[in-house]
């Protein structure tokens, strides 16, 4: 502790003969400005009164003996003659109150940024008072002093009276305008902010004064108190040895509550002026909206679908439903289950006989007799549901003889879909109770449908398209299509340039080649990661709130901000791709699966083989929404559903859909290739964007040119690279990658040939790497010196 104290005391002494501006040399200039100011302004008062008296003194400045009137004697004569008379007149006033307010920055300690503004703004006052008076008061020297009538003059001789007076009149504008952020609404809060300033100012001091008395207590203290630790750096003592009754715990702390009650009111005010930017932006231009580009575009009509004869309702005869109640009860009553009650529901394709057993009824006994009674109703897909969730009855569900077809048209047109506010609405057809069944895609988030061929997986998937073609404009959604088959979705080809998004090198937006799609989804990784950037940056959480600042125009599209469209990947045959390309295709599909869903990509996998290697684990555990079309067997059901009942489905768009825990019956809406047809022409009739959407640039691991340094061997977006790199002033390969819609591995080689060419400094872990070119013209210097 001695030792502290030893080594201590030299090093304040050092600092005590220091000669450099320091707070106390800051306190004497402070002092002195304000004395001259007080000088200054009385010497002006009393110039007024007895200037005529101290005229003739002028010359006799040297003269001991003679004595001026005013109030600073011959230093106070002089000098207001100077100011007022040869000067500005009573604008001059303004110089003791800038020196004043100059004076007291410096005394008080306060942060001396805004004083410049102020002696610029306190000049162009002055001559502005001066050459004002000099206007209206000519015949008097001492308003206007003699610039002002000069100027006056001069100003006079080229634009007459009329013309200086509304130079003026343009000039307080701009004063006010500028210095008073005048405008109508403003001027009230002006007063108010200026009354605030003035009662923060106040405090602040008070707290300083504070402060500083409390420091002077402590080290007395110090010398008084025995146990006391000294700071060697801060010169505080060590707060536990404190003596409580000093009172310094209790003043400190309060010093650091004002100055964070401070610091958050600069961050809400900046806040608050970020807001009412974007706030003026919108009231002079609107909300921003993603839909102006294409402003005429048409959503499809509702009569290029078909009824499908839909119009005639469901037809079931009355014969048909008392043949089957019979049928159950007499089977049940084979085996000895009696029914207290059985009640019908008609659907499109199977009713639902919901059946109260009698007390004592154990329901697994029913469950296990499901084939026994589907051999004796004699029908196919009859499932039984025991219980059905949420009540307390089991479910017997037979196919109807004449299933009716659920038209796309129906569930289209229906109040559920229409009046769907929805990101993503999908209607994909009717439950059992013939209500219309629409889901939020955007919640599920993926999808995967399995179901064997033939069974109604591309009806299902046409439907979901449609659906979406349906509710959303081309600049809220893009799909990304892949289609081993070749012939299932090529009708999409005619709204490329609506709805599509692709790889900026491919020629065809809906992909059929297998290398294409490892591409594609890697793309769609870096798009992915490029999205969580921007969320980022704008603090969001999710896509849904991006696209609601930015519409609000609180991004700026200048720091890359865009419009984000949804995204929706469809595969239409997963089986065909995973057996060709493995594990390159489900570790992109993992990533997306498990992270895309925030901002806004969303995976619908379709597959006719629902075996365990193509819907491995790590892809199902990604997409709890899962559909069923009939498939062949009961592994191939629990594959895709995790329960059986799949394989007892009747097909032609009979599926089941779980999304969770339950599972429900649904009937696929219909939606046929001449409709389907009909629409992408009515889509694609209208005028479109340039090009598909582009997505970013990805270049596979061997389809690259390789790491070389040499000129002639860089990459071709290597200049534009370097002016990404040089413009922002930040050598990161995540940045090219953004700005040029490049692939990682693409941004990290022309990195690598940017180091090499003496652009970006070397790699330095998880910070930017330095650049070493300031601005372009330099870099135009050092490229064209390398060709030389
Ligand atoms: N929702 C539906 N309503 C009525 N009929 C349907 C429905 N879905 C499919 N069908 C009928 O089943 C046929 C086959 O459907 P789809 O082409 O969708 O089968 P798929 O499962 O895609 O077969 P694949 O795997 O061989 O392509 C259709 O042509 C249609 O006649």
């Amino acid at each position: 502790m001695a030792k502290k104290r030893t080594k201590f005391k030299p090093k304040s002494a050092k600092k005590k003969l220091s000669l450099k501006p320091s707070k106390q040399n800051k306190i004497i200039l402070g002092s002195l400005l304000i004395v001259l100011s007080i000088a200054l302004f009385f010497s002006f008062m009393s110039y007024y009164f007895t200037w005529q008296e101290d005229q003739s003194l002028l010359t006799e400045f040297r003269d001991r003996n003679a004595e001026a009137n005013n109030l600073l004697n011959k230093f106070g004569a002089a000098i207001s003659h100077f100011f007022m008379y040869k000067g500005f007149g009573l604008a001059s006033f303004v110089f003791p109150l800038l020196l004043a307010v100059t004076g007291l920055y410096l005394f008080l300690g306060l942060n001396s940024k805004g004083l410049v503004g102020k002696w610029i703004w306190g000049l162009i006052g002055i001559i502005w008072v001066s050459i004002a008076l000099g206007f209206f008061a000519m015949e008097q020297p001492l308003l206007g002093g003699l610039i002002g009538y000069e100027m006056n003059d001069f100003l006079q001789d080229y634009v007459g009276k009329i013309g200086v007076f509304l130079i003026l009149i343009f000039v307080l504008m701009v004063i006010l305008v500028r210095l008073f952020n005048f405008s109508p609404e403003g001027i009230g809060n002006f007063f108010r902010n200026q009354r605030q300033n003035l009662k923060t100012d106040f405090k602040k001091k008070e707290s300083t004064t504070k402060v500083l008395d409390a420091d002077t207590n402590s080290i007395e203290l110090s010398t008084e108190e025995e146990p006391v630790l000294v700071d060697t750096y801060t010169h505080k003592k060590d707060i536990p040895s404190l003596n409580p009754e000093a009172g310094l715990d209790v003043n400190l702390p309060k010093e650091e509550e004002i100055d964070i009650a401070l610091k958050v009111e600069t961050v809400k005010e900046e806040k608050e002026e970020k807001d009412i930017k974007a706030e003026k932006l919108v009231k002079d231009f609107g909300e921003f909206d993603p839909k102006l580009e294409l402003g005429n575009y048409k959503f499809p009509i509702i009569d290029l679908l078909e009824p499908h004869g839909a119009s005639a309702g469901i037809t079931i005869n009355q014969e048909e439903l008392e043949e089957n109640k019979n049928r159950i009860v007499s089977t049940l009553k084979n085996y000895k289950i009696g029914i207290a009650q059985i009640k019908a529901t008609i659907g499109p394709t199977v009713t639902l006989y919901e059946i109260v057993p009698e007390a004592g009824i154990r329901i697994s006994k029913i469950k296990n007799l499901e084939d026994d009674i589907a051999l004796s109703l004699a029908a196919l897909g009859i499932r039984i549901i025991a219980p059905i969730p949420g009540k307390g009855t089991i479910g017997i569900e037979v196919p109807n003889k004449n299933a009716s077809v659920v038209s796309m048209r129906s569930v289209i047109a229906s109040n559920k879909f229409q009046k769907a506010e929805m990101e993503l609405p999908i209607a994909f057809g009717k439950t059992i109770s013939n209500e219309t069944f629409v889901v939020d895609l955007a919640k599920m988030p993926h999808m995967l449908m399995a179901g064997a061929t033939g069974q109604g997986k591309s009806v299902g998937l046409n439907a979901v398209i449609t659906s979406l073609l349906y509710k959303k404009h081309p600049a809220e959604i893009k799909f990304v299509l892949v289609d081993p088959k070749k012939v299932e979705l090529t009708l999409y080809n005619k709204i490329e340039r609506h709805f599509l998004a692709k790889l900026p090198d491919s020629e065809d937006a809906i992909i059929t080649d297998n290398t294409k799609v490892i591409n594609t989804l890697n793309s769609l990784c870096i798009e992915m990661d490029n999205r969580y950037e921007l969320l980022k940056t704008a603090m969001v959480r999710n896509i849904k709130e991006y696209n609601v600042k930015f519409k609000a125009r609180k991004l700026n599209p200048n720091d890359g901000h865009k419009f984000l469209p949804y995204i929706v990947l469809i595969i239409d045959e997963f089986a065909d791709l995973i057996m060709t390309a493995g594990k390159e295709v489900e570790a992109p599909i993992a990533r997306l699966a498990q992270l895309a869903r925030a901002i806004g990509i969303h995976l619908i996998i379709a597959t006719q083989r629902p075996s365990v290697n193509v819907i491995t684990g790590i892809i199902k555990a990604n997409f709890p929404a899962r559909i069923a079309f009939r498939v062949t067997s009961k592994i191939d059901s629990r594959t895709i559903l995790d329960t059986q009942g799949a394989d007892q489905l009747i097909g032609r768009g009979d599926m089941l859909f779980t999304q969770g825990n339950d599972v429900t019956r649904l009937q696929c809406a219909f939606v046929d290739t001449p409709e389907v047809a009909k629409i992408t022409e009515y889509i694609g009739s209208q005028r479109a964007y340039p090009d598909a959407h582009l997505l970013p640039e990805y270049v596979g691991e061997d389809s690259g040119t390789g790491i070389d340094y040499d000129i002639a061997d860089r990459d071709a977006m290597f200049r534009d690279a370097a002016e990404v790199i040089v413009n922002a002033q930040q050598g990161s390969a995540s940045l090219i990658q953004r700005k040029l819609k490049l692939g990682y591995n693409r941004a990290g080689r022309i990195i690598d040939q940017l180091e090499a060419a003496g652009i970006v400094g070397p790699f330095e872990g998880s910070k930017a790497r330095q650049v070493l070119v300031p601005d372009i013209l330099a870099l135009d210097q050092l490229l064209e010196n390398e060709t030389k």
